[in-house]
């Protein structure tokens, strides 16, 4: 299947500054996509050459098969775009707002009505549709901002950081709601943010964007494996007692391709592996005739990944500001 978003070679410049440099990225229909990367790594250039909106340098934009360049018009048709400030009347209800953009997206007043309310109701503003925007939360605006893009029924969507000054609670209640819609609704979703852990609970994908590059991109564990080798897993099991059968366990862990780390301290064994085959560590020490107390796994997660490919970028460029992630 084609990707419904391919960027080959995009570079941007604002005079002298370097925005995006050469930026690749491929993703396919239905897939969420996470550009992730410190304020001026270059998310928003990219995403408005996405939209048409600004025009590369050189390389090309191709969204659900037009040149953005060249047909901003038909990706407007198919993209819906929710930047990073929105705007609303604040004397206007919910609704109000709505059906004015859906009127400015050419949606027949005969329509209009029945959309507007389904659209509410699927960002979870059913309720709030007759209060003026102006009484609305900043999490009610920022699903209001998204009942926006989904109007016109888009295939893609781009949001511009879109859990930017939202509560913890809001931001898990954005991040389920984009992901209900990516699932039900077989959207493709990019969005760009310098959280984390939002990108993380969210997106199939990420990519990771540093002062105009794009370092890497793919799974966390794609990401997780180019880092750290075939080490990314660690396994901690805490035992009742010392082992008596710590020869036993030596012989066999030794003997296991999987395992390329083990140590025993105390009551602890530690094992670092190249799959997860905690199931498997577990059954052999409840056959040597040993009680668990605990076990613990963890996986390098998104933090070190960032954190990583952020320092490497640091010591290459020597830029003394590494910003706040
Ligand atoms: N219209 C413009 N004119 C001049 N420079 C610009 C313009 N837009 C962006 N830049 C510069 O290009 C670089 C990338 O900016 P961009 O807004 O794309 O980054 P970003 O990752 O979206 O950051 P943020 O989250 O802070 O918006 C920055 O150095 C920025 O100052």
């Amino acid at each position: 299947m084609d990707p419904i978003i391919k960027l080959q070679d995009l570079s941007k410049h604002y005079g002298s500054q370097k925005a995006v440099n050469k930026l690749s990225l491929e993703i396919n229909r239905g897939e969420i996509f996470g550009l992730l990367g410190p304020n001026g790594a270059g998310k928003t250039t990219s995403i408005l050459m996405v939209l048409g909106l600004t025009e590369p340098d050189s390389g090309s934009a191709t969204v659900c098969g037009y040149d953005a360049t060249r047909n901003p018009i038909l990706i407007k048709r198919k993209v819906g775009y929710m930047p990073d400030h929105l705007g609303f009347y604040p004397q206007m209800t919910g609704m109000e707002n709505l059906r004015y953009i859906a009127r400015l997206n050419g949606l027949d007043e005969a329509s209009i009505s029945q959309r507007t309310s389904t659209v509410l109701e699927l960002v979870g503003l059913k309720d709030a549709g007759n209060k003026k925007t102006s009484a609305y939360s900043r999490g009610m605006k920022q699903r209001l901002g998204l009942a926006e893009v989904l109007i016109k029924s888009p295939e893609v969507i781009i949001l511009d950081e879109p859990t930017l000054g939202i509560d913890p609670a809001g931001v898990k209640e954005f991040l389920e709601l984009i992901k209900r819609l990516s699932a039900g609704q077989g959207l493709t979703v990019l969005l760009s943010s310098h959280h984390l852990h939002h990108v993380q609970q969210v997106c199939d994908r990420v990519g990771i964007f540093v002062d105009g590059e794009l370092l890497a991109q793919g799974t966390l564990t794609d990401l997780s494996r180019e880092l750290f080798g075939n080490t990314g897993l660690e396994t901690v099991i805490q035992l009742e007692n010392i082992p008596k059968s710590i020869d036993y366990l030596k012989r066999t862990f030794a003997s296991n391709a999987s395992i390329d780390a083990f140590d025993i301290s105390g009551e602890v064994l530690m094992f670092r592996t190249t799959e997860d085959i905690t199931p498997k560590l577990i059954r052999t020490i409840i056959e040597s005739g040993e009680d668990i107390l605990s076990v613990s796994k963890k996986e390098y997660g998104l933090d070190e990944i960032y954190q990583r490919y952020f320092e490497n970028s640091n010591s290459k460029t020597s830029k003394g500001e590494t910003g706040t992630l």
